[in-house]
């Protein structure tokens, strides 16, 4: 058994030490302190300071336990420079964190004011506030809006208004048929849109308030209607008969220029969704090309400026495209975070430069303007505005049309190759409308589909898909379709803004003046309330009825609820445009399809876009 170890026994006492020696013990007489202080300075008649408060608790005591420091010149060395910076250093940080610390106290306050008065005045939740994510006390829903904009507001889909907070300020979105209506309509100029929407200069907010004006368009139904009135978009129509083949040009050249490479693997057979083995193996992002081929056509087109397709050969284009791409991005992106103005300095940088670089062609382009002929769409729209204002709108323009027309075409792009069947029937229905084949079935095999297209191509050439005006794209009803349900899935246009200039109620809340209000498309679009199977691609839906029918509204109980353009008299003033370029791509990849679309590696699509809608890291190679 283990006993438990005995205590050991005390250590014997030290002996005491020996006594210093006398010497050692005798005190030294200590020279005085005048020995060392330099004489007193006489005395003047100044005041005395007056006399220092007595310091209490623990710094009396420190002080206390302080050596004191002999009275005699200072010996310490001169001030170092590194001292002084960090001095300086000290007092800049406490400046800044006083002003967060105010800035966030103001956001507090006025967070609650917004909660307070944005508030529901209908129904069973009568006098609380709308309903929405709760507000983090500083910085509102931002950061979950700027690092998930789409999923955020995804969570509340249903509610016909919903407010999350951009720090403090209110994000209020629209997202249902009547709501949609009241703030798109105008509701007789409650709702305009917002002077500091587009980039904060003079000249973007010049071109806002002139076009504020137009607000009152109307067609000739007497319904309100976009881009400045029904005879501006006859001036539209007349100017895409006349360039129809431009456009064909372009869309063709475009096609052509995308690299050539045998994809890695392919899903659902040879020349549909590429699944690239490696991601850098498989070429560059295609957007950038894309967008470059656009904003060449587009100069041409509206500015008569330039040449060269597809735009990537195109200086001037591929710049443009560059800077487009730049400032959009991040002009969103500050759209819901304004504190990137300060905490992303190097993306600020980057968006100056590009604003500067878009105001100096926006200069060249006004003169371009200015020597159009006088019946010409962009001069109509332009119109006789003050030079600041021409800019403004001369750029809005510019940036309307480049960065929302390249994200749809690789959206269509990348719907048609996973979806053979879809591009077969466009080939059809192009054989049969454009080409002269007749088809016993309208929505044919694969297989039929490439017979007819072979017989049309036999009998009118290379080109015999070219529609030969605007009003034989309208003859293209499946075509069509597509293009809308691409749009209805991934409508690039991430926000349209309006501003309450009045105190009013939208959807059973109160919207007092001066608040923003958003519809977004894209939330609007994928709502199960508004369409069935709202994330399935079903071009059918857009398709007339069985009994004859017009489906204008793709299944939806309203046409509001589908507004890829917007909607109202200040909805996308070059909606046509946009068809047009769209439904010319379609035509042109469909009836002679060798496309792979990939994604670079972590690129593939996710159910929540990017902001803008923007395909990140898609890649459209030719496959033969
Ligand atoms: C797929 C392509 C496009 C989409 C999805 C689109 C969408 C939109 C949307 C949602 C608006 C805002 C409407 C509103 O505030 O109510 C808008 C405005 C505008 N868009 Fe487009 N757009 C496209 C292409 C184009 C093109 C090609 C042009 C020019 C040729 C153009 C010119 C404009 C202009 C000038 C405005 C401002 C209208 C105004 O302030 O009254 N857009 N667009």
């Amino acid at each position: 058994m283990l006993l438990p170890p005995s205590p050991p026994p005390p250590l014997p006492p030290l002996p005491p030490l020996p006594s210093p020696p006398a010497a050692f013990r005798r005190r030294l007489p200590l020279p005085s302190a005048a020995a060392f202080l330099p004489p007193n300075p006489p005395l003047t008649s100044s005041p005395l300071p007056p006399p220092l408060r007595r310091r209490r608790g623990r710094c009396r005591r420190a002080e206390r336990r302080r050596p004191r420091r002999p009275a005699m010149a200072d010996p310490s060395p001169p001030a170092e420079p590194l001292h002084g910076a960090l001095r300086v250093l000290t007092a800049a940080s406490a400046v800044v964190g006083a002003v967060v610390v105010a800035r966030g106290v103001s956001n507090l306050l006025t967070m609650r004011r917004w909660r307070r008065t944005l508030i529901v005045v209908e129904g069973k939740r009568k006098g609380l506030p709308a309903p929405g994510p709760p507000p983090s006390l500083f910085v509102g829903n931002t950061p979950a809006l700027s690092h998930a904009y789409y999923r955020t507001l995804y969570t509340h889909v249903e509610e016909p208004v919903s407010v999350f907070y951009v720090h403090a300020t209110p994000f209020v979105v629209v997202n249902d048929a009547a709501a949609v209506r009241t703030v798109l309509s105008g509701s007789g100029g409650v709702f305009i849109k917002p002077r500091y929407f587009g980039y904060r200069s003079a000249a973007v907010r010049a071109a806002v308030d002139a076009d504020n004006a137009l607000c009152s368009a109307t067609a000739d139904d007497g319904s309100p209607v976009g881009g400045g009135g029904a005879a501006t978009r006859r001036v539209l129509l007349n100017l895409l008969d006349a360039n129809l083949p431009l456009v064909c040009e372009a869309v063709e050249a475009l096609l052509a220029s995308f690299p050539v490479q045998a994809p890695a693997t392919t899903t659902g057979g040879p020349g549909t969704a590429v699944v690239w083995a490696d991601g850098a193996a498989a070429g560059v992002d295609s957007q950038p090309r894309v967008t470059a081929a656009v904003v060449a056509l587009n100069l041409r087109l509206l500015f008569d400026v330039g040449t060269g397709f597809p735009g990537a050969d195109n200086p001037t284009a591929a710049d443009a495209a560059a800077r487009i791409g730049v400032a959009g991005a991040e002009f969103a992106r500050r759209m819901v975070n304004p504190a990137r103005a300060v905490t992303a300095p190097l993306a600020g940088l980057r968006y100056a430069a590009a604003v500067v670089g878009l105001v100096r062609l926006g200069r060249r382009l006004v003169t371009a303007v200015d020597s159009l002929p006088p019946a010409h769409w962009v001069g109509a729209w332009v119109g006789a505005a003050a030079p600041v204002a021409k800019l403004g709108k001369v750029v809005g323009l510019l940036m309307a049309s480049s960065q929302t027309v390249p994200t749809s075409v690789l959206w269509l792009l990348h719907l048609l190759a996973t979806h053979p069947a879809v591009r077969a029937r466009i080939a059809a229905e192009a054989a049969s409308v454009l080409g002269g084949v007749a088809l016993a079935d309208e929505a044919p095999s694969a297989d039929a589909a490439a017979a007819a297209v072979a017989a049309a191509a036999a009998a009118g050439g290379p080109r015999w898909w070219r529609p030969d005006g605007v009003t034989t794209l309208e003859r293209l009803p499946y075509t069509e379709a597509v293009v809308k349900e691409a749009l209805r899935l991934f409508p690039p246009f991430p926000l349209i803004a309006r501003v309450a200039t009045a105190d009013t109620s939208v959807g059973g809340v109160a919207i007092p003046a001066r608040t923003p209000v958003y519809v977004l498309p894209w939330l609007l679009h994928r709502n199960g309330a508004h369409f069935r199977n709202p994330h399935t691609f079903d071009p059918d839906r857009w398709l007339p009825a069985a009994g004859g029918g017009a489906r204008v509204t793709g299944g939806a109980p309203s046409e509001w609820v589908f507004a890829p353009f917007g909607r109202g008299p200040r909805a996308c003033a070059g909606a046509a445009v946009a068809l047009t370029e769209l439904k010319v791509a379609a035509l042109a990849a469909a009836v002679d399809w060798r496309y792979g679309v990939g994604w670079a590696e972590g690129g593939a699509p996710d159910v929540y876009p990017a902001l803008g809608v923007v395909p990140a890291g898609i890649q459209v190679v030719r496959t033969h």
